[in-house]
């Protein structure tokens, strides 16, 4: 890093759990578990998309992001120009940290709570210094929003990074900052750049020119999709990411699998799926009391088509034949149960990446009756 940001002073290994023993099995054929759950009960199988089944590699795509953001901050915000030398360590932060962002600290936590390791910027504060900021271990702060925030998701890594980067800069060049700037300022400043980065075409853009640069392939899930559906389950597809974005990516992630890979608009990874919703805003399209409408998406030209008509009331779609169409916009988990023509979400297992962003209305509401 060229800049007045303090390098960091190692990598990766900070918040990690040193292992007791080394591992024989890889990390992707093993199995965590919090609960059992009878398969016999699921009729249904989704699946959330981006680092669920797209698994992006993160030297390529969160570095896209962290670069992405830095433009936008030196472009839009005022930001110094001398930001956009700096690098980016996708391998620092992990999921689990916590941003303090009125500090500009980055906390590891045990589950009570209790701050075990705790960074301003990138250095290391010593014991008196967390107990003075977090306490000893019978006072504890909620660490929740609006002052925290949870880097729970893998999109999260590069601003958590460039959060450290900045507190160290503003800590070494108070004047070069846009006046008025504080630790929490900061924060929004990029998160507000990174959630630009998603909106505005910056990240997709790219990865749509090339995927296999931005995405693992993976050739386990077709067999994995085709072995649900010979079960007799039906399968589902769940995004908050829009139909365009969605066709390119299981495009990519199916594309090995059709005859015809020449064309990227077969629109043949379909065939995978009973029932495929993008632009889902979840975690709110999971709760009961969502009644956001429910488009149908034309593949080929994009177009949205009013769907609820279509696809029926509750009462009457028991008696009603599945609808052919199978791509749509919006909606809610009403629709979802129609349309898979299941009862209820205690025959759904849906699986994703991330518990809030996904199916959690808050930390203490789970969605009724829904596997995940
Ligand atoms: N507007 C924002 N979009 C974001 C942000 N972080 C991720 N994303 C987008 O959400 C979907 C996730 O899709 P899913 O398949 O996991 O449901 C994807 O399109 C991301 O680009 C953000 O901070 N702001
Ligand atoms: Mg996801």
């Amino acid at each position: 890093m060229d800049s007045g940001a303090v390098e960091p002073a190692s990598t990766g290994a900070i918040w990690s759990t040193p292992s007791v023993e080394p591992r024989s099995i890889s990390i992707g054929k093993q199995i965590f578990c919090n609960r059992s759950l009878n398969m016999r009960n699921i009729t249904a199988v989704g699946f959330d998309m981006d680092y669920t089944l797209a698994q992006y590699k993160p030297e390529t795509f969160e570095a896209l992001a962290y670069h992405g953001t830095i433009e936008k901050l030196v472009k839009d915000l005022n930001y110094p120009e001398e930001l956009l030398t700096w690098q980016f360590d996708w391998k620092y932060m992990v999921r689990g940290l916590v941003l303090d962002k009125k500090r500009g600290n980055i906390l590891k936590m045990d589950r009570h709570k209790y701050v075990k390791v705790a960074y301003h910027g990138f250095r290391e504060m010593s014991k008196e210094e967390k107990v003075a900021a977090y306490g000893s271990t019978l006072i504890r702060d909620s660490f929740d929003e609006p002052d925290y925030a949870l880097i729970d998701t893998l999109f999260s890594l590069g601003e958590a990074y460039l959060f450290a980067q900045l507190v160290d800069f503003m800590d070494s060049n108070p004047a070069k900052v846009p006046s008025g700037t504080d630790y929490a300022h900061m924060y929004r400043d990029v998160r507000s750049a990174v959630d630009l980065c998603h909106r505005d075409g910056t990240l997709k853009r790219m990865v749509a020119k090339e995927p296999s640069r931005y995405i693992n392939e993976d050739l386990a899930i077709v067999p994995m999709l085709q072995m649900l559906r010979k079960s007799g389950r039906s399968t589902f597809l769940v995004t908050n990411s829009l139909w365009d974005y969605t066709d390119v990516v299981m495009n990519y992630l199916c594309g090995p699998y059709m005859s015809d890979v020449s064309s990227s608009h077969n629109h043949k990874w379909l065939e995978y799926f009973d029932v495929v919703i993008t632009g889902s805003s979840k975690p709110s399209f999971f709760h009961d009391d969502n009644r956001t409408g429910l488009f149908e998406v034309e593949p080929d030209s994009g177009k949205l088509l009013n769907a609820d008509l279509q696809i029926g009331s509750p009462r009457s779609s028991q008696h009603q034949p599945k609808p052919i169409h199978k791509v749509y916009q919006g909606g809610n988990v009403g629709h979802l149960h129609r349309l898979l023509s299941v009862a209820s979400s205690s025959q759904i297992l849906y699986v994703g990446d991330h518990i809030y962003g996904d199916i959690l209305r808050s930390k203490k509401v789970l969605v009724g009756g829904l596997c995940w």
